[in-house]
């Protein structure tokens, strides 16, 4: 189990982490999420050892990872796949890597055919495209069979298959009773991979929970309504009797409403009393992607502007009508709160309709796609089936609270041997300024 009590990181006035308390336990993926330059890499550089906690602690089964015995035996970390050494082929690596853990030549060859390397294990990985250097990432956490294993962004860079293979090689680890530790952007990847979730803004704990409790917690449902297509009017009667009634209406992009705030038979009363007929009336849940925006939206430090392209765009044609935000494309707006509704959700789903799949490990050991047959390469390939995922719509945004500027000193990074190599930095910011609030 990973525990950190109190953990937070100054680099000079820039505070990067604060406050965190948090546990990863074992048997289950952990995803970690958070805003870009929210800490999720310092974290882990301070969990690994390779950067001092500014105050507060954390732990691997008890101990520092500096002060653990055998430490790359017990702990795998993938936090920065370019961190090789380019010269060296695949293999030399991970034969050095091996060598300083005391771990034997073969397991070598066993990773390299897990990771589906085998057959590029002679080529100097400088050469290696951003996928090939995350799976030589990959196997270098996997080197010492750990009980404990941190990936940062590890499917960066993947091609489909690759995600599914990590997707499942996580969840087969975790199903081994490991403890699984995953930093991604991807939603829709963890929404399938992880458990349980720990979200951090702006260096700040701001969910540690399970990850359907945090769908729940985050958005509301909704339902979607539609009328006939080829009576326009009939959308806007059903529209406004439904916002007199109450409700918050949304047109969504291919002519359907997004109804929330009241229950699926009150739209359908209200439908019937105003004497327009469905085509649709159906309950939706948000997915992970909504529900993440919604709780991290106030948490953002870098956020894109339109690219008004002044004086390059060419006037609409008379008629044409501009573009409509897509659900979960992350327009600004589209994640504002809606009205109040009462009584908490509108409606719940159905029994055995809930869209976020558990996690469904594999019944065997994780193997590469494609892996030829080679040194290492028995592991049977586990294409586990996947549960169904739909994202729908998102929800209201809640501010996080801003951290308060916590007193310290900075402290400089120190890398443990064996250790992975720590993740590029940016320029510090003056944590007292009221436009970083930190
Ligand atoms: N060595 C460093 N010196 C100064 N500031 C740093 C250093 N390392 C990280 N930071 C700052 O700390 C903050 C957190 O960075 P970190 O890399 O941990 O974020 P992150 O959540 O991993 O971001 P991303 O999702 O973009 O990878 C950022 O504002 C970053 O600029």
């Amino acid at each position: 189990m990973i525990e950190a009590v109190g953990l937070t990181k100054r680099y000079g006035d820039k505070t990067a982490v604060y406050n965190l308390s948090f546990q990863v336990r074992p048997g289950a993926v952990t995803g970690f999420l958070g805003p870009n330059g929210s800490g999720k890499s310092t974290t882990m550089r301070m969990i690994l050892g390779l950067d001092n906690p500014t105050s507060g602690q954390v732990t691997i089964g008890g101990y520092p990872y500096r002060r653990l015995p055998n430490a790359p035996r017990q702990v795998g970390a993938l936090l920065d796949a370019k961190a090789v050494h380019g010269g060296r082929a695949a293999r030399n690596h991970l034969l050095c890597l091996a060598q300083l853990s005391g771990i034997p030549a073969r397991r070598v060859d066993e990773v390299l055919g897990v990771v589906g390397l085998q057959d590029v294990a002679r080529k100097r990985s400088k050469g290696f495209s951003l996928g090939m250097g995350q799976r030589l990432g990959i196997a270098a956490a996997l080197l010492g069979d750990p009980q404990v294993l941190l990936f940062d962004e590890p499917v960066n860079g993947l091609d489909p298959e690759g995600i599914l293979w990590v997707r499942n090689l996580m969840k087969a680890l975790a199903a081994e009773g490991r403890t699984v530790f995953v930093s991604s952007h991807l939603m829709s990847e963890m929404a399938v991979t992880a458990d349980h979730l720990i979200v951090i803004g702006r260096g700040q704990l701001l969910a540690d929970m399970n990850i359907k409790d945090f769908i729940s917690a985050n958005s509301a449902d909704f339902a979607r309504v539609r009328t006939p297509e080829t009576d326009p009017q009939l959308r806007e009667k059903l529209s406004s009797a439904l916002t007199e009634a109450g409700a918050h209406v949304m047109p969504e992009q291919d002519g359907a409403l997004r109804v929330t705030g009241l229950p699926l038979p009150r739209i359908s009363d209200i439908a019937h009393d105003t004497d327009v007929r469905l085509w649709e009336l159906s309950p939706h849940q948000a997915s992970l992607e909504e529900a993440y925006m919604r709780m991290t939206q106030g948490a953002v430090d870098y956020r894109s502007t339109i690219d008004q392209k002044s004086g390059l765009q060419q006037p609409l044609p008379p008629g044409v009508q501009p573009p409509m935000p897509v659900p979960g494309q992350g327009q600004p707006g589209w994640y504002a709160p809606p009205p109040p509704q009462q009584g908490g959700q509108p409606f719940s789903m159905p029994q055995g309709q809930q869209q976020m799949p558990q996690g469904q490990p594999p019944a065997g050991p994780y193997g590469a796609p494609g892996a030829a047959p080679g040194p290492g390469a028995g592991a049977p390939n586990p294409y586990a089936p996947q549960a169904p995922y739909a994202p729908q719509a998102p929800q209201a945004p809640q501010a996080p609270q801003a951290p308060q500027a916590p007193q310290g000193q900075p402290s400089a990074a120190a890398p443990a041997p064996g250790a992975p190599a720590p993740a590029s930095s940016a320029p510090a910011a003056d944590p007292n300024k009221p436009e970083d609030a930190r």
